[in-house]
């Protein structure tokens, strides 16, 4: 069976000099080990667990960024599939605005460091073709709402 993670693209919308989309930054964060590769929030879904718990979970276990900080963005979710050492993984992102633009993130051990970086900053760190592909979506839906 595919391993299965659930997560959110978290973003947030700064006030100030920038007109949108510009004025939109994604939250990434670095992992403590391994390659220390950039994702958004995201882990395993535990067994028993449906996926959009799953995804609020690990937002407030990694970043420290509950329920009550994010509002979901309706119609938004994609679905990645890629191998992690030889087993297939499917890893669902949701959408997630931080209603307070300044709330703090709080890290786990789990993570190095974060950064709230706009489309472009955030597809180089990503790195991975299927998530800069899914950071494009985000931005490409949160401008069709604007419409
Ligand atoms: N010491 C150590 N411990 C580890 C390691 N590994 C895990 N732990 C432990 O597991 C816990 C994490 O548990 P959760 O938080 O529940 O799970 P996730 O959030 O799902 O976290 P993961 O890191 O397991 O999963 P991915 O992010 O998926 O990375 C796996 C590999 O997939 C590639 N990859 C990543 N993203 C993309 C993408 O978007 N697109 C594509 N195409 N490829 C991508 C990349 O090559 C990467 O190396 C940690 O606390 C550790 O205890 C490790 O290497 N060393």
């Amino acid at each position: 069976m595919a391993l299965r993670a659930c997560g959110f693209i978290v973003f947030r919308r700064l006030a100030g000099l920038n007109p949108p989309p510009g004025n939109i930054e994604y939250l990434l964060l670095q992992t403590s080990y391994g390659q220390h590769h950039w994702t958004p929030p995201k882990g395993h879904v535990d067994p028993g667990e449906d996926d959009l718990t799953t995804a609020l979970r690990e937002t407030k276990e990694e970043a420290g960024l509950g329920a009550e900080h994010l509002k979901v963005i309706d119609g938004f979710v994609q679905e990645l599939r890629y191998e992690v050492r030889g087993r297939p993984k499917e890893v669902l992102y949701w959408l997630a605005e931080l209603r307070n633009p300044e709330a703090a993130v709080t890290l786990s051990d789990e993570h190095r460091d974060y950064r709230w970086v706009p489309l472009e900053e955030a597809c180089s760190l990503a790195g991975y073709k299927d998530l800069q592909e899914t950071l494009r979506a985000a931005q490409r839906h949160l401008e069709a709402q604007r419409d």
